[in-house]
C-alpha cells in the first residue's frame, strides 16, 4: 500500500513516488551551518500565549507520538518574530532516533540530536488548516531539539507518563490542562527560514522557528519514547524509532539568526 513510512520500501527516499512535492525546491528539515546564516537585527522575539485548557488527547498514529489541541478558536496563539499575525496551535509531536546520537531532522553544523519536537500553528486567515497548508504563510512550527542529560526537564515527564497509554498504532488517551510552553528553553533565540511539513505531503507551507537552546531529557525518557510501537495492539511489537526524514538541499535559501 502507498501508506508512506520510515522503513526502506516507503522512506523518505521514496515519498516523492506519491507526494512529488517532496522533491520541491523549499524542503525541510535543513542542515544550519552557523556560518552561512544571516543575522537580521529587525526580527523580533515570538511571544507564545497559550490556554492550558486547549489540550485535549495525546495519540500514537504509528509515525509519531502527537498531542491534539483544540484550534476552533484563537486560544492558544503564537505571534511575532518571523510572523504576522496570530498563529493557532493545533498540535505538537516529536521525531526521534534508536540511538542517543541522532533523531533530530534540523542539524546544526552538522550536529544531530536525540530528538525534535516540533509545535505546530496555522495562520486562522486562511480560513482552516487545509487551506493554510496551500500558502507559503499558511503554518508555523516551533521545533525544539532534546539533548539527553542529567538534569531533564520535569515538564517532558507529562508527555511521557502518558506514553504508557499509547503504546500501539491507534490509541489515543486524553490529554488535558497541558500548557506546552514549559518545554520552551529559557533562551528565545531562533533561526528562522522558510520551508515545508518533513512528512508527506511536504507542502511548502512552513515558516519554520527553531530554536538555538536545546532542552534536557533523560536516557530513560528518550527510551520510553522508543517503547512506543509502530504497530497496533494485534500486531507484533515494531519499536516507532527513526521516524526522521533527513536534511533537504537548501536550493538557495537563506537562514536568518535572530542573534548574533
Ligand atoms: N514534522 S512537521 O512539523 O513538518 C509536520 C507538521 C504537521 C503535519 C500535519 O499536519 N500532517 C497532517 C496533514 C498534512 C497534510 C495534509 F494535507 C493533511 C494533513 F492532515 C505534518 C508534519
Amino acid at each position: 500500500q502507498s501508506v508512506w513510512g520510515y522503513d526502506s520500501d516507503n522512506g523518505p527516499e521514496r515519498w516523492h513516488e506519491n507526494y512529488p512535492l517532496a522533491k520541491g525546491d523549499k524542503q525541510s528539515p535543513i542542515e544550519i551551518n552557523s556560518k552561512e546564516v544571516q543575522h537580521d537585527s529587525s526580527l523580533s522575539s515570538w511571544h507564545a500565549s497559550y490556554d492550558p485548557g486547549a489540550a485535549k488527547t495525546i495519540l500514537n498514529n504509528g509515525r509519531t507520538c502527537r498531542v491534539v489541541f483544540d484550534d476552533t478558536f484563537d486560544r492558544s496563539v503564537l505571534r511575532g518574530g518571523p510572523l504576522s499575525g496570530a498563529y493557532r496551535l493545533r498540535q505538537l509531536h516529536l521525531h526521534w532516533g534508536s540511538s542517543d546520537q541522532h533523531g533530530s531532522e534540523h542539524a546544526i553544523d552538522g550536529v544531530k540530536y536525540a530528538a525534535e519536537l516540533h509545535m505546530v500553528h496555522w495562520n486562522p486567515k486562511h480560513g482552516n488548516f487545509a487551506g493554510a497548508l496551500k500558502q507559503p504563510d499558511g503554518v508555523a512550527v516551533v521545533g525544539i531539539f532534546l539533548k539527553v542529560g542529567n538534569t531533564p526537564k520535569p515538564e517532558m515527564k507529562r508527555i511521557l507518563e502518558e506514553i504508557e497509554n499509547i503504546k500501539t498504532k491507534g490509541k489515543e488517551a486524553p490529554f488535558q490542562h497541558f500548557d506546552p510552553s514549559i518545554l520552551f528553553p529559557k533562551s528565545r533565540d531562533y533561526w528562522t527560514y522558510h520551508g515545508s511539513f518533513t512528512t508527506p505531503p511536504c507542502e511548502e507551507c512552513i515558516t519554520w522557528i527553531l530554536l538555538r537552546e536545546p532542552i534536557e531529557v533523560s536516557s530513560d525518557q528518550m527510551a520510553k519514547l522508543r517503547s512506543l510501537s509502530k504497530n497496533a495492539e494485534n500486531e507484533p511489537m515494531s519499536p516507532l524509532v527513526d521516524n526522521w526524514r533527513p536534511p533537504q538541499p537548501l536550493k538557495g535559501r537563506i537562514v536568518r539568526a535572530s542573534f548574533k
